[in-house]
């Protein structure tokens, strides 16, 4: 069973991010003292990166054993690695390499150098999800988009109907680039936490709809579905909470 969603608004984007790199690491803290290795599932997008370079920030404390923690995407866009579209490009970057995560703890999507298509890909990191992440994740966040997309899971697509497969190919995306892999909503799923990350006006009126669900369909805003099994909170700055 899943609880209603928390909602916690912060001035800004500073102060958002600086809420969630703080409540991240004291949960991955919390996770490897209960004995597990957290599985994390990173998003991409301009507010992942406020996030990421405070975990770099506030990451060296000590709190957090890098070692034991595995990264996850919930979507990579499906070009060349060393595309700077990419979502794990991004990441690395910000705080992955300077913290010290084993290389086989960061599970990112195959690239357009390693197979040929964003098919291969999916089928690859749904494997990979069966190997290493079997119980599912500690925490997913997901960036919310101004049309209510989360992940690559856009309005009217197919891939929002998907219920079998844990990851799948997205084409002709809206928002560039085109080809892409996602999780589905399965697979987002299983995770203790959800954490929404959105700041911006032009997200507030996607942000309202997703917290109201009786007033919208998941094929309009995407974003009302995911779901932690313990707990799903938004992280909102005032601008994205200003339709509230
Ligand atoms: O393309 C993407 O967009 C969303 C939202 O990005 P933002 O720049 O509007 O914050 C992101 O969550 C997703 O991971 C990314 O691939």
């Amino acid at each position: 069973m899943t609880t209603e969603p928390l909602i916690e608004v912060h001035d800004d984007a500073a102060a958002l991010a600086t809420a969630v790199a703080g409540e991240l690491l004291a949960r991955l803290a919390d996770s490897q003292s209960a004995g597990r290795v957290p599985a994390v599932v990173l998003t991409g997008g301009s507010i992942a990166d406020a996030v990421h370079a405070e975990v770099a920030r506030l990451g060296t404390s000590g709190e957090v054993d890098w070692t034991r923690v595995a990264l996850w995407w919930g979507d990579e866009r499906f070009v060349a690695a060393g595309s700077d579209d990419r979502n794990a490009g991004q990441a690395r970057a910000a705080f992955i390499d300077a913290l010290g995560v084993p290389t086989e703890h960061v599970h990112e999507v195959a690239s357009s150098d390693d197979v040929d298509s964003a098919e291969e890909a999916a089928e690859r990191y749904a494997a990979a999800l069966a190997e290493h992440a079997p119980e599912g994740f500690e925490v997913v966040m997901l960036g919310v988009g101004p049309d209510g997309h989360v992940a690559s899971l856009f309005p009217g697509f197919d891939q929002l109907d998907e219920q079998g497969r844990a990851v799948v190919a997205v084409h002709d995306s809206p928002k560039p680039p085109p080809d892409r892999v996602t999780l589905t909503f399965p697979a987002l799923a299983q995770t203790r936490s959800t954490w929404f990350l959105v700041s911006g006006e032009a997200k507030a009126d996607a942000v309202a709809r997703a917290l109201s669900p009786t007033s919208t369909t998941p094929a309009e805003t995407p974003a009302s579905v995911p779901r932690g099994r313990v707990e799903t909170t938004w992280f909102l700055d005032r601008p994205a909470a200003s339709r509230l």
